[in-house]
């Protein structure tokens, strides 16, 4: 077997990245030192509303070892006051000017020699408030009683409204629908928190060019909005991604801190450095979700649904800070009929300011997928509660059929290719459906609590075609560029970057496929802007279906190159070669063949009269259209009714994300969000108190899992490959967090049926649990 085989696609290649993770050997931005180097500490608004009457800085600058304190209004001077928010709607305060609009809001930044004197004198920043009334629902602010944001022409705190379907007709198709269900389903806000959380290095050098190390998901987006908005030409600009200790959608917008860094090394003429603590990353910034929703089916006696309409308030906090495309304010919330061939749909949203932290990040979801999903998959959860059928059954009679693709939808989007039932039955065999459900009916009669939970999520990922999808006006592509040295090894780049997906491995194994060579030998570089070629990042699942589209791409121009010098090696005509089992032959004389290794080589020593020395290829790839995962997650829950506590006994998910790259790869992927996924919907909530305060600033409240609650998870896999992506692969590193919410709430819900107990939102701690028996006893017991 050669190399190349060994490791090729579909191969299980240990991952090239992780002798340096492993070993203690990364190089995240909190590793960079560099001599008189700066820290830089923020002061936070302890109020979620207030005035701010006066900042006093004479106690923090009289801290030794403080070189600075800047405001808002220095900001505001300088023209830096205010950062654009990603999708255009609206702009964010970098420091409070006049008013501050949520609980710990940024309000003045301190620059010492010390992070320890930084941090004590921010506590000496005196600042004086005037406390206003808050509002922390969106709710009470679509009521506009109070105004939140002055700043703003328009005297109201509703953001936007968003729709798309057909309204008229899928009014009328509920009225005529045999049986409806509605329900208000709630995504609450939690937070992405890596463990790294952001932070950053500025430097200017004497000619006046800044470099910039940041925990970016995005560095070439970053060196454009830095450029637009301090007016640093772009070419005097280098920013830096190194290692990212998980970004999880954290990473994607700018940050008041950063544009702070840039101005404290600018004005200081030193480097800075900031690093945000945990309580500043969980209260400032990117949230997730926040959306309040409400579900409407329509279906037929049988089972068959005719109509669907979702309803959804949104709540985006104090600044529309939500990293959209620009031209989808609320992401990929479309994808809400999911797998199911509904005749018509209609959905619409309205989102508020309320005093809440900004952002509206899409974690592990492609833009507002996983609300999306646990709408339309309680959804059918409850018809099927409401038609007393099996959700299989349910789901079976209303999917998209196999023949169907590309499948248009009746919100406008057009599936690639899925075979849901497919992949249904082959997780129902795994997990022994028929079997469970035998244990669940003998566990009923005795009045034990069992429930099984199902859901069979389709996503959109991969923006996008650039007719659609933008950030900032900056069209959503991806590039690749692929260099093969003389000895037969390289060096692949691509626009995206890597948090621990693994791409240091995955590209160069896409590669390698293309070129019959050996990925262990094939450098990946990713997240420097004065290298790799321009792209937008790797979010919402975009690299594989974009990037590494590009890469294969890329990688097939090489071979076109080095298709010309193997002729000439070969003696033939370009015509007669062929590349057959990873090397050049001459077509109907296999016996005479050249490896790429020989045709490299021979590209810098004897490239042939007329063909261009040296080998490599660089490559815009802007995709026809995204590709939709797909996948059945499958839940199975004992919940006991004496204390609400609920075991995960089992936890199956079947995905089909395409052709798999590599499958150990894909499996770490679908372990860690599906942790996620079990987190959010048992644990973790941002939640704000009446008053507006943030409730859970720290890892005490907002709980993390480790492997001891965790559950086992169990993997499966289709493939149906993607028909537009050049190596047919969709992606997947999303899927476990934009299905499994549905699965553990919808076996929960399952096994409380028998009290009647309809629908508990999310997290289903013990306490929301253990009251809702009580609850469904209490009536019980009354009737
Ligand atoms: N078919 C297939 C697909 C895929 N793959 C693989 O897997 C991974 C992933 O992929 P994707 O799906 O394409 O994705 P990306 O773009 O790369 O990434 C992104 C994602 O990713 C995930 N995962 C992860 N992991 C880790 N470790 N870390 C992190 O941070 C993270 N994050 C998360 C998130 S959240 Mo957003 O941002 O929210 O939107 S989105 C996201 C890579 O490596 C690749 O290559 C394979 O192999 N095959
Ligand atoms: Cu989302």
């Amino acid at each position: 077997m050669t190399t190349t085989e060994k490791h090729a696609m579909g191969k299980g290649m240990k991952r090239k990245e992780d002798p340096r993770f492993l070993t203690g050997q990364g190089n995240y931005v909190d590793d960079l030192v560099i001599p008189g180097m700066l820290s830089m500490a923020i002061v936070h608004s302890p109020y979620p509303h207030a005035r701010i009457k006066s900042i006093d800085k004479t106690a923090a600058l009289a801290v030794p070892g403080v070189k600075a304190v800047i405001t808002g209004e220095d900001l505001v001077a300088a023209s830096l006051g205010w950062l654009p928010t990603f999708h255009g709607f609206d702009k964010q305060m970098v420091l409070a000017v006049g008013k501050v609009l949520f609980q710990h809001q940024e309000v003045a930044a301190v620059f010492a020699e010390s992070r320890e004197a930084a941090m004590d004198a921010a506590e000496l920043v005196e600042v004086d408030y005037e406390p206003l009334e808050p509002i922390s629902t969106p709710f009470d602010s679509m009521k506009d009683e109070v105004i939140l944001r002055d700043d703003r022409e328009t005297k109201t705190n509703h953001i936007y409204h968003w729709e798309s379907g057909q309204q008229d007709e899928t009014e009328a198709a509920l009225a005529e629908a045999d049986v409806t269900i509605t329900e208000r389903v709630y995504a609450p806000r939690c937070h992405p928190a890596p463990l790294e959380p952001c932070g950053c290095v500025a430097q200017f050098d004497a000619m006046g060019r800044l470099t910039f190390w940041v925990t970016s998901q995005a560095p070439h987006v970053y060196r454009t909005a830095i450029s637009l908005v301090t007016g640093i030409p772009e070419d005097k600009i280098r920013v830096v991604a190194p290692d990212i200790g998980g970004g999880f959608g954290n990473k994607v917008p700018v940050y008041p801190g950063y544009v702070c860094a840039i101005v404290g090394a600018l004005i200081l003429k030193t480097p800075v450095k900031w690093i945000e603590t945990r309580t500043e990353n969980l209260t400032t910034t990117g949230f997730a979700r926040d959306y309040h929703m409400d579900v409407t089916i329509g279906a037929k006696k049988d089972g068959t649904v005719t109509a669907l309409k979702v309803k959804t308030v949104a709540d985006h906090g104090a600044f529309d800070a939500a990293a959209d495309p620009t031209q989808y304010p609320a992401g990929m919330f479309g994808i809400v009929t999911g797998s199911y061939d509904f005749p018509v749909a209609f959905t619409e949203l309205d989102a508020y300011f309320t005093n809440k932290a900004p952002g509206g990040v899409a974690y592990r979801c492609s833009f507002r997928v996983t609300e999306a999903s646990y709408a339309i998959e309680r959804g059918m959860d409850l018809l099927a509660g409401e038609l007393k059928m099996d959700p299989v059954d349910l789901r079976k009679k209303n999917f998209v059929q196999k023949e169907a693709f590309p499948y248009k939808s009746a919100l406008g989007f057009t599936y690639d290719s899925g075979d849901y039932e497919g992949t249904l039955d082959h997780a129902l065999t795994l997990i022994g459906y028929d079997e469970l459900r035998k244990e669940q009916a003998e566990k009923r009669a005795r009045g034990e609590l069992m429930g099984i939970g199902i859901s069979t999520f389709t996503e959109v990922v991969g923006a996008g075609p650039s007719k659609h999808f933008d950030i900032l006006g900056i069209k959503m592509f991806d590039s690749a560029e692929v260099r093969i040295h003389p000895t037969g090894t390289g060096i692949v780049r691509a626009g995206t970057k890597s948090q621990g997906q693994g791409h240091e491995t995955t590209w160069a194994q896409i590669v390698a496929e293309e070129l019959g060579l050996d990925p262990e030998n094939l450098l990946v570089e990713e997240g420097d802007t004065d290298t790799a070629p321009y792209g937008l990042g790797t979010y919402a699942s975009r690299s594989t279906p974009v990037a590494g589209a590009a890469l294969a791409l890329a990688a097939r121009r090489v071979r076109e190159k080095a298709k010309k010098v193997a002729a000439h090696l070969l003696e033939a005509a370009e015509d007669d070669v062929e590349w057959k089992d990873y090397k050049f032959s001459i077509m109907g004389a296999p016996e005479k063949s050249v490896t790429m290794k020989e045709v490299a080589f021979a590209a810098y020593t004897n490239p042939g009269e007329g063909n261009e020395p040296g080998l490599e290829a660089s490559l815009y790839y802007d995709p026809p259209n995204m590709t939709f995962p797909h996948g059945t997650y499958i839940a199975v829950v004992d919940v006991d009714a004496e204390t609400g506590e609920v075991k995960v006994r089992r936890f199956l998910a079947v995905d089909d994300c395409g052709t798999i790259i590599n499958p150990v790869i894909v499996q770490g992927q679908v372990h860690g969000g599906l942790t996620e996924g079990f987190a959010i919907a048992f644990m973790q909530e941002i939640p704000y108190d009446a008053q507006g305060n943030n409730m859970a600033p720290n890892f005490m409240e907002y709980l993390v899992p480790t492997a001891v609650e965790s559950p086992v998870w169990e993997t499966g896999h289709t493939v149906t490959p993607s028909p537009h992506h050049p190596i047919g692969a969709k992606g997947v590193g999303e899927s476990p967090n934009v299905g499994s919410p549905a699965a553990f709430v919808n076996a929960v819900m399952d096994a409380l049926s028998p009290l009647g107990v309809k629908h508990i939102d999310m997290p289903l701690t013990r306490e929301k649990v253990w009251q809702a028996v009580r609850d469904a006893q209490g009536a019980a017991a009354s009737d």
